[in-house]
């Protein structure tokens, strides 16, 4: 085919305990089928009916076709099913989840579909990755807002863990959301993306994050991330192992009515 990323087997059960529910939430486990969303969702992507110089794959969302090229050599270079997943819900939560003129950061961004697909609905985004991913996630974002947003998107080098203070300083940013589509994985910087989420996120961020469950040590990072941030499940798709997280910062102050009433 043309190196879509499909994966075919499922091996870690994944329990989840019950959470409560939000204007946030996507399906009640067990009120639409799994399936029938999982089948919406994957709809929404389509393939070159000729084979092409570079190899892309397409998706429908916010109102545009969005060509993504890939590379197929490394984690970062293919449209991931978390990134559909969260891209998903952005498009059918804009009320819930207003985007408009709203500062977004992607972290471990890709071939930038989530970032593209929050510029088309007004966010300021900024995508951000490895240095190696910047020239293929940079091409991506460019083909697929230029005049096409209210905010043109950036790209920025974002190591997880390196120099967050110095290229993220906590004085000057400030993001509404953090995003994040299948950044836990087996590989050996769990330590300095939790450190990263902190450094990002603020007292009134939301961090959305979607999950794919694959191995047992990335259940103990989901437990780990509890520790600072309140994690509310607020979709789950147990046939692609993906599960859709909201999270704040933990004892984040609330807001405080303007005046009280004695
Ligand atoms: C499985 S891919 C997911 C890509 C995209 N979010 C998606 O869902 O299609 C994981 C992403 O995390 C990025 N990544 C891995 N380790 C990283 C690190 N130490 N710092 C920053 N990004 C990293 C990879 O380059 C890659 O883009």
């Amino acid at each position: 085919g043309f190196g879509a990323p499909v994966e075919v087997t499922f091996c870690t059960q994944v329990h989840y305990s019950a959470q409560p529910l939000s204007p946030f939430v996507l399906l009640l486990p067990g009120e639409r089928e799994d399936e029938q969303i999982v089948a919406e969702i994957m709809e929404r992507r389509f393939f070159p009916d000729h084979i092409a110089y570079k190899t892309w794959e397409g998706f429908h969302f916010a109102g545009h076709e969005i060509r993504i090229t890939e590379a197929t050599d490394c984690y970062g270079a293919v449209v991931w099913p978390s990134a559909l997943v969260l891209s998903y819900y952005l498009e059918t939560h804009s009320k819930q989840c207003n985007l408009v003129d709203k500062n977004v950061i992607e972290i471990g961004a890709g071939t930038g579909l989530v970032s593209i697909v929050a510029s088309l609905l007004g966010a300021f985004v900024t995508a951000t990755d490895l240095p190696e991913l910047l020239g293929n996630l940079q091409y991506n974002i460019l083909q697929n807002t230029k005049h096409k947003c209210k905010h043109q998107p950036c790209v920025k080098e974002l190591s997880w863990g390196i120099d967050l203070e110095k290229n993220f300083p906590r004085s000057s940013c400030h993001f509404d959301y953090i995003m994040a589509a299948d950044v836990v994985y087996h590989h050996p910087f769990l330590d300095e993306l939790l450190l990263t989420f902190d450094h990002l996120c603020k007292n009134d961020t939301v961090i959305l994050w979607a999950m794919k469950f694959r191995l047992e040590k990335e259940n103990r990072f989901v437990d780990r991330f509890q520790t600072l941030f309140d994690l509310e499940m607020i979709s789950n798709f147990p046939s692609l192992n993906i599960a859709l997280y909201k999270a704040m910062r933990k004892g984040r102050m609330k807001a405080r009515p303007s005046k009280l009433k004695i």
